[in-house]
């Protein structure tokens, strides 16, 4: 095989990763030059987000606890407010996907450096893409100014992640670095880290479902994140990101359980028109088919399959395809409009593709 052409940039971007390396936090703010930490969490994540502050001391500013899916632009400017008036230098952003964006809502406005505490798998702390929710409308972004400038990754924060919400976190992860095997800009580091991306997660979600509070599933599963979410923010999304940006953006479905159940399928279309790509991820995943590999993946771990066991009504799969042919992602294989609507119904009931 030769070596495509290709570019690739790398960007500034600090990691800790370790079992307990929370406890590195006060020197982490310190390197960033930051004086008053405004911690942000969800409503239910607040009691780690007090320990965080309570780790800064005199350095936290305060804590925001109203982060929620999809940073809605009321919430965003709340938090921008805040972090103006007690005098916010960092946002520290302790928690998921959407209380990293939230920190990403106020870093686009006011340049504030992120420090970010990823508890899932979303991954979105790796990336410069932000997204704000107006008038009932996501939209997404690109701008370096949101990317976290550290990330502390400490498993221990993620034991109590529950079972189910890891195993779709996981295939949220894995679809980035999926995707990021077939992008247009793909490049041969982006494919080193997407394939062992995989893998770390195809081995963890397993265990942690046998064991969930295992240490080493917990932090195989948060490499995987790490490795999948940096693939996310350097390479192009295509088909199944803009398929779940849709169904997850206009009908409201739960993010990572749509990522979960549209992934085999969306994989199923391209199979043909990217087989290098394919054979990487059924490799990583020590299946036959990539699209086999990721459903086996969900299934047997206990995750759902069908998008009408997660609130998506049969009737409005028309719409959805109309939506998604709209705007379309880069994709290897053109969009055709009778197989993207058999995609979606196959989705939809759940088959093994
Ligand atoms: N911009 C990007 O690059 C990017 C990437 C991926 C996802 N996202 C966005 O992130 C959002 C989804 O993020 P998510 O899937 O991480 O979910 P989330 O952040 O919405 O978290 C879901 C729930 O789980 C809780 N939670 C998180 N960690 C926990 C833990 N360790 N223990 C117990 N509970 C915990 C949260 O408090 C929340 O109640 C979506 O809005 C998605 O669009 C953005
Ligand atoms: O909602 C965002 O901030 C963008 C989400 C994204 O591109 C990754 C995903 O769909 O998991």
């Amino acid at each position: 095989m030769t070596t495509p052409s290709f570019v690739y940039t790398s960007v500034p971007q600090r990691v800790v990763f370790g079992a307990g390396s929370l406890q590195h936090l006060a020197r982490e703010i310190d390197l960033l030059g930051a004086r008053r930490a405004l911690v942000l969490s969800t409503p239910e994540q607040r009691p780690q987000a007090e320990r965080v502050a309570d780790m800064l001391g005199a350095h936290a500013a305060g804590v925001f606890d109203r982060a929620v899916m999809h940073v809605p632009i009321e919430t965003a400017r709340e938090a921008r407010e805040v972090a103006a008036r007690l005098g916010a230098d960092c946002a520290v952003a302790i928690g998921g996907g959407s209380t990293t964006g939230l920190g990403k809502a106020i870093a686009l406005d006011s340049g504030l450096p992120i420090l970010a505490i990823p508890t899932t798998y979303a991954g979105s702390e790796m990336t410069p893409i932000y997204g704000i929710t107006e008038a009932g409308m996501k939209k997404t972004g690109k701008d370096f100014k949101v990317l976290p400038r550290t990330v502390i990754y400490d498993p221990e924060l993620s034991l109590g992640l529950p079972v189910g919400m890891s195993v779709t976190s996981g295939i949220n992860a894995i679809a980035h670095a999926a995707e990021g095997l077939y992008a247009v800009d793909s490049n041969p580091i982006m494919d080193l880290m997407a394939q062992e991306g995989i893998a770390a997660l195809g081995r963890a979600l397993p265990a942690i479902r046998a064991t969930p509070k295992d240490p080493d599933a917990r932090s195989d599963a948060l490499y995987g994140a790490w490795l999948c979410g940096t693939v996310l923010g350097n390479v192009g999304m295509a088909l199944h990101h803009k398929l779940c940006h849709t169904l997850g953006g206009s009908f409201n479905l739960p993010h990572a359980e749509t990522h979960t159940i549209v992934l085999p399928h969306a994989l199923a279309y391209n199979a043909e028109a990217a087989p290098q790509a394919m054979a990487r991820i059924a490799k990583a995943l020590g299946g036959s088919t990539a699209a086999q590999a990721v459903y086996d993946l969900a299934r047997d771990n206990g995750a759902p399959v069908a998008l009408r066991d997660i609130g998506m009504k049969e009737s409005d799969l028309d719409l959805a395809c109309e939506h998604a042919l709209k705007n379309q992602y880069p994709n290897p294989r053109p969009l055709e409009r009778d197989a993207i609507r058999a995609l979606l119904q196959n989705a939809w009931e759940g088959v093994r593709p």
